[in-house]
Order: structure tokens, then sequence, then C-alpha cells
């Protein structure tokens, strides 16, 4: 493996992928917050464990290699200045009010030796009871005296696939939607920058966490290695895919097209990869609730450096096979085309497909109406129980960040 990073499909077979075992952060979901969280439950986390075990055996039983955020972003932190700015740029983000309490978190964090529990403490959270001899000193720390946490805990990182994303060679670190996912973004910054197995290899960054306009992984979809399908959503405007583009087209990733897909403002469909993923050369699902008003634009470059922005007026599989070059694609539809079970199975991320090989998938074992149609369709399934996991409104693909997949050859 001569880059690090290698994902010019979404179907390629999958050789290494990154997960984050969920961990003592979803012991931190309190009802009274769950949306400032981005939660619409609270898990068991034993159960969810599990679940997710069962997940990474059945990547590894397919030989793929799983690495776990946690660990690389602990493995990042190589010396004690690193570590040091690691803890003084965590905090600083924390959205702690006084300077004070700063100091005395930064001094708890100090205290703790090994870098991987370090890594699971800034991942947690921090309530105030767990800090000794805290009181509130700033007003807003007296007027928040309710508010059980100094630092919020980040229950949505198990959904790997959001807060950087592989394009190519490359990354794309991205700037969250919401303060509670921005801060997950700091590992990102930390592995690619620090991590043995990524520094020194100039892995390309076409999108960077302080840019002002939003971008989400679960939105960024390598459909070819000529073409990216990026989703305009609750998660990513519009304005960050056109940046995106340029860097993509600059830094000659080798792609020559970005198609973005409008999919509206909604939470129940937060990202592209929630109402359309792809599982074969020629076939894809998708949510029927979203091909009414799918709009899709093409993006390409100008010979000046400017871009080309077109609205693409066929259908969605016109576009698609225009784009992948096929004669023909197939659209699989989200609980079989029926609308109570479309929808259902939509909510509980039936179309979010994890794909390991052509023809080959991941998906919740619960689907049971969109997992028949994706048989019926010819495609291979491999089932991971999703009654835990799924509370946190993700499914394989968003539980997974791909870092290699071989290159496809037809
Ligand atoms: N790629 C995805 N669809 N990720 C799902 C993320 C779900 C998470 N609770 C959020 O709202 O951000």
């Amino acid at each position: 493996m001569s880059m690090p990073i290698n994902v010019f499909s979404e179907i390629g077979p999958l050789k290494t992928v990154m997960l984050h075992r969920p961990g003592k952060e979803l012991g931190n979901l309190m009802p009274d917050y769950l949306k400032r969280l981005l939660f619409d439950d609270i898990p068991f986390l034993e159960q969810a464990q599990k679940e997710h075990d069962y997940f990474a055996d059945i990547l590894r039983k397919k030989e793929i290699e799983v690495l776990y955020l946690e660990d690389l972003a602990g493995d990042s932190l190589k010396n004690e200045k690193i570590r040091a700015q690691f803890i003084n740029q965590y905090v600083a983000e924390a959205c702690i009010h006084s300077q004070k309490l700063k100091e005395k978190v930064k001094i708890m964090l100090n205290e703790i030796a090994d870098n991987r529990e370090l890594i699971d403490k800034t991942i947690a959270g921090i309530q105030k009871v767990e800090l000794t001899g805290y009181t509130a000193e700033s007003l807003s720390d007296m007027i928040e005296s309710d508010y059980p946490f100094i630092i919020d805990p980040m229950p949505n990182l198990y959904f790997t696939r959001d807060n950087f994303a592989t394009i190519g060679n490359g990354i794309s670190l991205n700037h969250m939607y919401s303060a509670t996912r921005q801060r997950e973004t700091i590992y990102g910054e930390y592995i690619f920058a620090y991590h043995p197995r990524f520094a020194r290899k100039k892995v390309p960054k076409v999108y960077d966490r302080n840019e002002i306009t939003r971008i989400e992984g679960g939105d960024e979809l390598v459909l070819s290695n000529k073409v990216l399908a990026v989703g305009i959503s609750q998660r990513t405007d519009a304005a960050s895919i056109e940046k995106l583009a340029k860097n993509i087209f600059t830094k000659n990733l080798g792609f020559n097209c970005v198609l973005a897909f409008n999919i509206g403002n909604f939470r129940k469909f937060m990202h592209l990869d929630t109402v359309f993923t792809m599982v074969d050369y020629d076939k894809f699902t998708i949510h029927p609730e979203i091909e009414g008003m799918l709009e899709v634009y093409s993006i390409k470059p100008k010979s000046n450096g400017e871009l080309k922005i077109t609205k693409e007026e066929d259908s969605l599989e016109q576009i698609l096979a225009k784009y992948l070059q096929r004669d023909f694609v197939q659209l699989i539809r989200c609980g079989d085309g029926n609308r109570a079970a479309a929808a259902r199975e939509q909510w509980n991320d039936g179309s979010n497909t994890l794909t390991i090989a052509p023809g080959e998938v991941v998906v919740y074992d619960r689907n049971t109406v969109t997992n028949e149609a994706l048989k019926k369709a010819g495609i291979k399934l491999n089932y991971v129980p999703g009654g835990e996991l799924v509370r946190g409104r993700g499914g394989p693909r968003c539980m997974s960040m791909p870092l290699y997949r071989e290159n496809l050859t037809e």
C-alpha cells in the first residue's frame, strides 16, 4: 500500500475500515438533552457494544482490517508536546466558560497517563460531579447550574462516516452542522497530522474543519474514480460543495464531476446516505419519498479554474447511467416501494448499506422488507443486529469509514 488512503468507489472490495466502538459517551445521554446531542433515544450500552462487535466481526471474517478511531487517535499523541497540544486544543474547543475551570480540566486530563484512556475520556465528556471541588464561578456557569456537564459527551462518534470522509487518496476533514459534532473532527485532525500510518504520507486535504460552511461525510459518496455524489441536505451547504469541487479538481485527485443531490432539509433524511447508497456497479438503494423532489446538479471544472454547473433534467436512473457509463441502472426501493414500510425502514436505516464488494453489503437485520428487495435484486446480504445501535439514527454505512478499497477493474 503506497498511499494509506485509497477510495475510488463506494463498492470496490473493502480492505481497511475505521470504526469507533460506542463507549461511556452513550452513558452520558440524558432525556432532557437528546435533541442537542442529535439522538432520539437512549441505547442500552452493553447491548449496543455487542451489536457493534458483531458488526466488526463480520468485517474481519471478510478479511477486512478493522481499525478503531480511538486507537488511531491515541497512537497519534506520540510525544509529550503533541499530547499537550491536543489537551489544550480539546479544552479550548469544549465550550468551557471560565479560564479557571479550563485549567482544572486540563489538570484532570493531564493526570490520565495512558493515551488511549485519555482519548476515551475526551469522548465520554466530563460531568460536574467528577471534578473535585467544582464550583460555578462565571456568570454563565451560575446561570447553567442545573446543567450536569462541564464537557458534553460525543455520542455520535460511532458514526465514523461523518466527521471526515475519504475521497480518492485524500480526505475531507469536515466542518459539521452542529456544535456537538464539530468537536469530533479534532481526532481526524490529529490522526492525519501525527499518526505514523498517515503522517508524512502527504494525504491531500480537500476540505478543512476550520471552514465556515458545513459538510458531513454521510453526504459524500464516491460513485466512481471520476464522479462523486454530494448531498445538499440538513448537514451540507451548497457553498461547501462548490469549495470541495474546486479543491478536488485543482488537487488532481482524478475526479472530473461532482453530482450535487438536493435532498432538502429534513432530520429524518439528514444525509444523502440515509436515502441513497450504491450497492453494485449498476444498483443503488433509494428511499421512494425523495424520488419526486430530488434535484441533481452536475459540477465540472472549466479551464479557467471556475466551475460549470448544470441542472440535470433526466430521471435519476438516466443521470446515473450517463455519468457511470452504464446502459442501464437499477434503483432498489426502501420498503420495496410500499409507503409505510419505506418510511419505517428508512427511519431505521434500511437504505443505509455498507457495500464491502460489488453486490455484497452489510445491513441491519430489522429492515426485513427492504432486505428482501435487495435479495431479489441479486445483492448478497450480511446482517447486523440493529436494535440498540439504530437509536442513534445511523446504519452500517454511517458506522464505518473506509480507508482502503481495491480499485475496480470493470
Ligand atoms: N452518515 C450518517 N447518515 N450518519 C448518521 C448520523 C446520525 C447522528 N445521530 C446525527 O444526527 O448526526
